[in-house]
């Protein structure tokens, strides 16, 4: 009996002694495969969410190129050309002037650093008077509309008494000397005679925030072709008085071509220029955050649509 006994007991003692040995067998066969488990999870849904990542920026930027990007200095035009749309034809032609040889370019080398510096201090001078509630504001030197609220008041009126407290003599005369680069380059670039182009309305500074749009003119962001929007021009040129990235995020002057979108960086003192017909269909990425400051200089070939320089009322 206590043979039995021992010998029960001892079958008792072994079978659990084997199970342990068993469990002990199965956990170490399992272990590996239970550390590798979790940070090969990790690695596959890290790699899941690295393919939607990629998938949604290719999508979302929708075969995007940088035309110029903000970090390179072009200290020559660097021009590209397209062909011209059948818009002109619908329009007097200007022999010398309308164009012909249609495309956009792009120099950091007609304005200066300083020069756009002392140009966006007038446009805040003057904005800091008014303003939109929306996100988008205009001064427009020539006709002194200035945004105000959800409207526009005539800055020369509004301000009369103040007005020379606003801008300066040397304002105005910056303002005419880059005009004028601004529209020798143009000539230049596209073979025209720089007398046969004239500066032409609106002609503005405008500052975008990411202000929610309150009325239709905060909403910059529309694609458009400036000679269908505004009828006069025929050579559309912007002066970029901020730094994409820097100063602002989003904000990016896009070329929509039929296959890709081509961007422009904004870099303070950087000349963006192009035939204003529907072979530049552009618009203007929303501006996300900070201020972003340019000035639309617009030129016309029909001398009908002249406007004079501003200057002092
Ligand atoms: O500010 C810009 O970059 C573009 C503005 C524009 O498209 C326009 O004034 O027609
Ligand atoms: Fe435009």
């Amino acid at each position: 009996m206590a043979v039995q006994r021992r010998g029960h007991v001892k079958t008792a003692d072994t079978s659990s002694i084997e199970k342990k040995i068993k469990r002990g067998i199965v956990q170490r066969q399992s272990a590996p495969h239970r550390r590798y488990s979790v940070p090969l999870l990790l690695v596959l849904i890290g790699t899941f969410i690295g393919i939607l990542v990629w998938l949604y920026t290719k999508w979302s930027n929708d075969n995007t190129d940088a035309l110029v990007s903000k970090g390179e200095i072009l200290t020559q035009p660097r021009v590209f050309t397209v062909h011209c749309s059948e818009d002109y034809q619908k329009y007097k032609h200007f022999p010398g002037c309308t164009p012909t040889k249609c495309g956009r370019a792009v120099t950091d080398s007609v304005v200066t650093t300083a020069e756009a510096q002392i140009l966006k201090r007038i446009a805040e001078r003057a904005l800091e008077l008014g303003g939109s509630d929306g996100g988008a504001s205009i001064l427009d030197l020539h006709s002194g509309a200035l945004s105000m609220g959800k409207k526009f008041v005539n800055i020369y009126r509004y301000f009369s008494n103040q007005i020379r407290h606003i801008f300066t003599e040397e304002d105005f005369e910056l303002y005419r000397e880059v005009r004028g680069r601004i529209q020798k380059a143009i000539a230049e670039t596209f073979g025209l005679e720089p007398s046969k182009l004239y500066l032409t309305k609106p002609t503005f500074f405008s500052r975008i925030n990411s202000t929610s749009a309150k009325t239709t003119h905060d909403e910059y962001w529309h694609p458009h072709i400036d000679k269908v929007t505004y009828g006069s021009f025929d050579y559309t040129s912007l002066l970029y008085l901020t730094d994409y990235d820097v100063d602002f995020g989003g904000g990016r002057f896009i070329f929509m071509d039929p296959n890709s979108n081509r961007t422009v960086e904004p870099r303070t003192g950087r000349v963006s220029f192009f035939s204003s017909g529907s072979e530049n269909l552009h618009r203007v990425e929303k501006v996300a955050w900070g201020t972003r400051y340019a000035i639309t200089v617009s030129f016309t070939c029909d001398p009908d649509y002249a406007i004079a320089d501003p200057s002092f009322p």
